[in-house]
């Protein structure tokens, strides 16, 4: 009997933070880059024979303490995030004395969307892509439900644990909604995936669970562009603002661009019924809607909610 799919808001009274020794920590290979780190295949053998299980190592990138507290907040946020479309935390090792740490996570074998869409391209169809776009939306509506923001939702975090189930990744970016505010505006923006932000995150810093949804739509685009090097959301944007634009002006280029409403293109062979939907007025992540919600009285309406 499969177990239904699990995602609980509360968290089990944690103790301590599962401690990994770093002596038994044997590195294996790179698996990517996220924020504030890299990432590590790595095989947990305390026992020295090879029959340690494998897992997802990410470093931290610099000792610098600003990203050290950073850190420390994304090894938190994972730590109490409980759901089957959410990539899972195992635990932390510490090293140089506590100097730095490193966040341990079940290590899912087929990768990111970006590459496993792409090299599987012939054999996936639009039903195999609805369902993994649905189990995003089941994750992030158990993250809103926690008011927490991604702020970093691209198909390059969607890690595919099998051939039907795919996982949120990379909470470096995460921030909880304040209980007296619907969104979180950021001081400091530093390296920003623009060209997956909401015209109000360019151009005021504000993040919230409908800029996520917007996220989403830019993902949805991945997803039937199969991840298509060139129909990258940030390739066909900067097609449309020229590669002549200086570096600080490309989020004052996409945010006009956004404003006078041009949209990514329809990815090619995209379902009309696809295409209708990305046109939706809206999009919430409800698991009541398969994928799309119609028009919804919840607050996430977003009336330029138009990706395609
Ligand atoms: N955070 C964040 C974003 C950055 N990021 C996360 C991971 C990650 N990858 C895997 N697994 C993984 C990754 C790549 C491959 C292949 C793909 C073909 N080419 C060779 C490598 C295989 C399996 N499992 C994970 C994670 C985090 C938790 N579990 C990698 N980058």
């Amino acid at each position: 009997v499969t177990q239904s799919p699990v995602c609980r808001s509360y968290s089990h009274p944690q103790h301590d933070q599962t401690l990994f020794e770093e002596r038994y920590l044997r590195y294996i290979s790179p698996l990517g880059k996220g924020n504030f780190g890299s990432v590590e295949l790595c095989r947990y053998d305390p026992l020295g024979d090879n029959t340690g299980e494998l897992v997802a190592v990410k470093k931290l990138q610099s000792n610098k303490q600003s990203n050290l507290e950073d850190f420390q907040k994304e090894v938190n946020t994972l730590h109490v995030l409980h759901c089957d479309y959410i990539v899972k935390y195992k635990g932390v090792c510490y090293s140089m004395g506590r100097l730095s740490m490193s966040l341990v996570m079940e290590y899912l074998p087929y990768g990111s969307l970006i590459g496993y869409l792409e090299k599987n391209k012939h054999n996936i169809n639009t039903r195999r892509m609805l369902l993994f776009a649905s189990q995003i939306c089941k994750g992030m509506e158990y993250l809103q439900s926690l008011r927490y923001v991604h702020r970093d939702l691209a198909a390059r975090n969607i890690l595919v644990a099998s051939e039907t189930l795919v996982k949120i990744a990379d909470f470096g970016l995460t921030k909880v909604i304040p209980h007296n505010k619907d969104y979180y505006r950021v001081t400091q923006p530093g390296e920003s995936p623009i060209f997956w932000y909401a015209p109000e995150s360019i151009t005021e810093s504000r993040f919230s669970q409908k800029s996520d949804v917007w996220s989403f739509g830019v993902v949805l685009h991945e997803i039937f562009s199969y991840c298509d090097i060139s129909f990258n959301p940030k390739r066909l944007y900067m097609q449309e603002i020229g590669h002549n634009v200086l570096g600080t002006s490309i989020s004052v280029h996409l945010a006009n661009l956004l404003k006078g409403n041009w949209r990514l293109p329809p990815p090619l062979n995209c379902p009309p019924k696809v295409r209708l939907l990305c046109a939706v007025e809206t999009v919430v992540f409800s698991e009541y809607f398969l994928i799309f919600a119609i028009v919804s009285k919840s607050d996430l309406w977003r009336n330029d909610f138009l990706i395609c």
